[in-house]
């Protein structure tokens, strides 16, 4: 797309605000069961944790041959390696007694038959602790910077990868991320009060792909140190699984291949495999073409694949749902809304509220609406047909570049996803995603586009009054909206055809007090 030059470089200056973390003072903190007090940090009579003794600067000096992860393994109780907690493989839908499961040490990823796999958890040991008991000890951990519970989903580890030795673990301390009150947008746009969006995209590497990514390269690297084959890890990409790929192979040293579609992602995410040191390959096809190379590929090299067919990596996605009932105060909010493509996510979302509820921390889940592209719509017209029947579609180009996928891999979880929790599939054209992202940006906000799409179906269930002015939602915002900066640009500038309802573009004004002095008299006399 063209750029523009009403946009002066000077325009472009902007700090991304730091990330706050939260912790809720309104939550009791029970005392947890001796087995997670492993250090004084989860000692709830140590001055951190006791409500009652007053805050005292604590002196924290390590030796200086000693790191956070030395120091955890120092304060490691031998009970820590008693518990049983476990997850395996098994076929997608299949359940934890399948006679087909298979080690997560194993490099496998689909069934006997060619479905999908899932990781499934031994409920059984994770329900001899009750709801009250994982709810504090989740809240215990949060804004932590013990290894590696500091990361919002190693602070779940027990439900994600409950047996990987936190040495193996590669993280950035993703997760955690703002849910963010969306006042004035929902009042202005929606007559709602109760408006929330969780910025995933507030992350490392700036999407929610960080969550799973974590997962993947921390089991890589356990499965490297056991000597399997594993020479470097690949992935076919839309741009953020790339980047999140990327970033976390290069914390640990891992080499890391992307196959991108050529001149169908952002440079802003171009440039992040790159400058992390990938292979990068720029392939002369779109997503879908990308996706099945790099499968033929990964069963024929010891590559390892890190796409979300590999259910690893929706282990980490689905802690993204229980942090927003963390944050919630453990209670559930009505609706959850959530822009998909390969759809995944989607999956990892119903998979953590679900979680929550059969472990006792809340006793129903949301109401999951997935949105779609209407250029990429594959789940829209499947869910439009009454699920009659499963069409791939060739996605057209959009704004929306992560989600131009037409043959989703995770078809099947999806559907799983939003039957089970009465869920809704809408769709958002060009126009209306560009419009609801400019609205949004106007409130405040700096979203990206799929955010435009999960904002629109949001725009549409309100208006034929499915979600009520009062109805708790939260629209999942997936990338920094820093990414998209060149479909913003065209926008406001009036580059795209028949676009730009809501668009602001600069003022150009001569260097002269009487000019400015003009425009600025225009301008107050236009908002009085
Ligand atoms: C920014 C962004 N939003 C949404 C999605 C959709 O997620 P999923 O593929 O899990 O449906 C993706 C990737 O596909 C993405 O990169
Ligand atoms: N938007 C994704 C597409 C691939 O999805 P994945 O979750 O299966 O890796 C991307 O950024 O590449």
């Amino acid at each position: 797309m063209a750029s523009s030059s009403l946009f002066n470089p000077s325009f472009s200056t902007l700090n991304p605000k730091p990330r706050p973390f939260y912790r809720n003072p309104k939550i009791n903190h029970r005392p947890l069961p001796a087995i997670f007090c492993t250090s004084s940090i989860f000692d709830p009579s140590s001055p951190i944790t006791n409500n009652n003794s007053p805050p005292h600067p604590i002196k924290h000096r390590r030796p200086a041959d000693e790191n956070i992860r030395d120091e955890a393994r120092r304060h490691r109780s031998a009970s820590d390696d008693r518990h049983n907690f476990s997850a395996k493989y098994v076929p997608f839908n299949a359940g934890f007694d399948s006679p087909e499961s298979y080690s997560l040490d194993e490099i496998v990823y689909r069934s006997r038959s060619g479905g999908l796999l899932d990781v499934l958890h031994d409920m059984d040991a994770l329900k001899k602790f009750d709801g009250a008991y994982w709810r504090s000890l989740f809240d215990s951990r949060v804004g932590r910077t013990t290894w590696p519970y500091g990361s919002g989903v190693w602070s779940k580890k027990e439900w994600v990868l409950p047996e990987i030795d936190p040495d193996d673990i590669v993280s950035a301390f993703e997760g955690n991320s703002n849910l963010f009150w969306a006042e004035r947008y929902g009042k202005q746009f929606l007559g709602m009060n109760d408006l929330w969006v969780k910025h995933c995209g507030i992350s490392h590497t700036g999407s929610f792909k960080d969550l799973g990514m974590t997962v993947l390269v921390s089991q890589v690297n356990r499965l490297r140190r056991m000597n399997r084959p594993v020479v470097g890890v690949g992935c076919a990409s839309t741009g953020d699984t790339s980047a999140a790929l990327s970033a976390y192979c290069a914390s640990a040293g891992i080499p890391s291949i992307v196959f991108l579609p050529a001149n169908k992602i952002s440079t802003a995410q171009l440039v992040q495999p790159i400058a992390n040191g990938a292979l990068v390959l720029s392939i002369d096809t779109d997503f879908d073409g990308c996706m099945k190379l790099i499968r033929e590929v990964t069963s024929e090299l010891p590559i390892y694949l890190a796409n979300s067919l590999n259910s690893l990596r929706l282990e980490g996605q689905k802690t993204a749902a229980i942090e927003i009932l963390q944050q919630f105060d453990w209670e559930v909010p009505d609706w959850v809304i959530v822009p998909g493509g390969n759809l995944g996510n989607i999956y990892a979302f119903y998979k953590g509220f679900k979680m929550c509820q059969e472990l006792g921390l809340v006793d129903r889940i949301p109401r999951l609406v997935c949105a779609q592209a209407a250029n990429a719509n594959p789940l829209y017209l499947y869910y439009k047909s009454g699920w009659e029947e499963f069409k791939p579609v060739q996605a057209n180009s959009t704004f929306a570049s992560a989600i131009q996928i037409g043959d989703p891999v995770s078809i099947d979880r999806a559907v799983y996803a939003l039957k089970n929790s009465d869920g809704i599939v809408e769709e958002a054209s060009e126009e209306e995603l560009m419009d609801a992202m400019a609205q949004a940006d106007s409130t405040g906000m700096f979203i990206c586009p799929h955010t435009g799409v999960a904002l629109t179906a949001l725009i549409k269930l309100r208006n034929s009054g499915v979600i009520g002015p009062s109805d708790r939602t939260v629209v999942i915002s997936t990338a920094h909206g820093l990414k998209f900066t060149q479909s913003k640009t065209d926008y406001h500038s009036g580059d795209i055809p028949g676009m730009g309802r809501f668009a602001n573009p600069p003022v150009e004004v001569n260097a002269d007090f009487g000019a400015v002095m003009d425009v600025l008299k225009n301008y107050l006399l236009s908002i009085l």
